[in-house]
Formats: structure tokens, sequence, C-alpha cells
């Protein structure tokens, strides 16, 4: 995993804030996620300067099933994810009616919840594949409804189509963002949309570790993910500080048990307390339409002659995101220009 964004001038950096122990340095954006980057630009029509690289070593790597946190991410932008590599699938699924309780009371009519099964409530499924060299994009009101994850993918290699199993059944994400959240250059100052300070001049020390405002964010980061009508400005409006969740030490385990049981003897000998180390962790063009109903995620592709290609569109009413292919810049070759750790699909809350 890593993470590269636009350092400013004055080498500040946008922050991107999800339930996760540690935030990982920003590095900046190598040249050849830069050129992808602004091919992804042109296409959603907006900045993107934060990108979280992750690598799916095969199938057995996951990401479970999550929206993603907004406290740091501008509204109205998507969030755009080029894939490289095996072809694997995002699975959204609308989140569950009776653990929103805003919906159930609406449903009722009455003031009283109803549970799911009774107020009828079905989750839908929608499956967006993602093939080498393509981007879906996700507007934050498909992000508010719906869960997304890639799951694991167990099936036997007879079972899998080639392009699943092609670059050895590994693949790399490039999670594009537009932040709104940034730190100076020391990491030590934080301001912008997500923070107490909204601007740079009142900027305020960043907080570390297990307070008051870590655990009131992380209950914030909770209901974004169980509720389908989250109210952004209750949650997140008064701003929040923390960079760094944990500050204790961790241990990432290898997958060598005898490297790791001696590790942990050394550990143990010098006195050193640690954690267990885990990393957790819609189309487009030349012509855009937007539905008066749906309003950020039903952008209808348009086919072009250029290098953009459109594999298929998801109907509008879904307000699911959409995939496009990106046929310039992305190649297998690009595989040895980011440093990797991996994937290992960490609980999200
Ligand atoms: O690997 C992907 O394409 C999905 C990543 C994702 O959902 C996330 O990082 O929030
Ligand atoms: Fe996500």
């Amino acid at each position: 995993m890593c993470v590269q964004g636009y350092v400013g001038e004055d080498g500040s950096v946008p922050v991107y804030r999800h339930p996760s122990d540690e935030c990982i340095q920003v590095e900046k954006f190598a040249p050849t996620v830069g050129q992808i980057k602004l091919e992804v630009e042109k296409i959603v029509g907006h900045p993107l300067n934060h990108v979280l690289i992750q690598y799916y070593r095969s199938g057995n790597d996951y990401i479970s099933e999550h929206s993603d946190k907004t406290l740091d991410i501008v509204p109205g932008s998507y969030v755009c994810n080029m894939s490289l590599g095996a072809e694997r699938t995002m699975v959204f699924r609308t989140k569950r009616a009776h653990k929103d309780l805003t919906r159930e009371t609406i449903r009722s009519g009455t003031g009283k919840t109803v549970p799911a099964s009774e107020s009828g409530d079905k989750r839908q499924i929608y499956r967006a594949q993602l093939p080498h060299n393509s981007l879906c994009c996700m507007g934050l009101q498909t992000n508010m409804q719906w869960l997304h994850a890639i799951r694991q993918d167990k099936r036997a290699s007879r079972d899998k189509s080639p392009a699943t199993l092609a670059y050895g059944g590994g693949r790399i994400s490039l999670t594009f963002r537009r932040i709104g959240t940034f730190l100076d250059a020391s990491q030590t100052l934080i301001w912008g949309q997500g923070a107490v300070a909204k601007s740079r001049e009142n900027a305020r020390p960043v907080v570390n570790g297990q307070t008051d405002e870590t655990v009131q964010l992380l209950r914030a980061f909770g209901s974004e993910n169980h509720s389908s009508v989250f109210d952004w400005e209750a949650h997140y409006g008064r701003g929040f500080d923390v960079l760094h969740m944990s500050i204790s030490p961790r241990f990432f385990a290898s997958t060598d048990a005898v490297v790791n049981m001696t590790i942990q003897l050394y550990l143990a000998e010098l006195g050193i307390k640690y954690a267990k180390g885990s990393i957790s962790s819609a189309p487009v063009a030349e012509k855009k339409t937007k539905s008066a109903a749906n309003t950020d995620n039903v952008l209808v592709a348009t086919k072009t002659t250029s290098s953009l290609d459109v594999p298929y569109m998801v109907p509008s009413p879904m307000v699911a995101p959409l995939n496009i292919i990106l046929n310039k810049h992305a190649s297998s070759q690009d595989y040895s220009k980011f440093c990797f750790f991996r994937t290992n699909g960490g609980q999200q809350v």
C-alpha cells in the first residue's frame, strides 16, 4: 500500500482519514501516476490530489465491505478506481435498512421503527468487473447508499477466466480522490474541510492516539458505514484533528512462522509492548448528462473515437458506479514504479 498526493510549494499535503491505526506518509505523485491522474481528471472534470495505491497479491487478498469515509472528500467529487492487472469484481450492496434508523422511521410514518424484514426492504447487489486498464468512478451519493467490497475469489484456477488469472493473479488499484483537508510540511498542523480549523491561517496541531476525539471520529465513521442517509454536517461538521489513531508500536507478521516467533521472543525479552499490525485498509468522457433525480452518479458515457472506450453503462436508476476503459498510460510495466505493501482487507468499522 502506498499513498501519493499533490505536494504544495510549502510542502503541505492532502490527508485522507479512514479507520486505520495510522495515516501513511504521502509521497509526491510519481510521474506515471501523475499521467494517469491527468487522464482521470479529464474524465471526471475535477482535480484529484490524492491516490491510495494497493496491491492485491492474489484472489485471496480482499477489501471488506465499506463505504468510503467522506470526512476529507470534497463534496460533489468522484472516487476513481483505476485497475491494473488481474481482473477482480467490485461488489456493491445497498446498506441494510434496519441499521438505518432514519430510513426505518420514514418508512413507518408513525415515528416507530419497522424492522427491515417487515418493511420489505431487499438489499440490492451490483457487480462491477474491474478488468485490467479500467476505471470505475463512484459518486458520493452512490457511496452513501451502497457499500462496496472486493471479495476473496477462492475458485479453483480451472474455474477462473483468463483475465482473472492474468498477471499472476495480482492486481494493483489506484484510488484517486479529491481531498479538502491538509497537513503542513512537518505533518503537525491540520486544516481544511474535515479539520476543526477550516483555513490554513487557523491551522491547529494534529491529535494522535486514542483520545476522546478519536473515539468520536471512529463513531462517526461507523455511522457513515451504516447509514444511507448520512448527515455529513451533524457527524463531521465540527471537524476532527485526529491523524494517527494509534501510537502504540505494531508488529506486522511475515508469512514465516519461525521468523515471527523469533522476533516476538526478542520483543518480549526486551520488554517492548506492541499491538498486532494490520493494514486496513461512476462516466464520463466528452459528453456528460446528469439526471435531475440522481445528482452526482448518473453520468452517461458517450462512445467516442478517442482513447476512451466504454465497456458498459449502469442504468441510471441504480445510482451505481460506471466503468470506463482508459487505454493510455497504463501498462503492466507501471508495476515497477510503485512500492507496495500488501492489502489484507482489514476490517473497516
Ligand atoms: O481496490 C480497489 O479498487 C478498492 C479500494 C477501496 O475501495 C478503498 O480503498 O476504499
Ligand atoms: Fe473504498
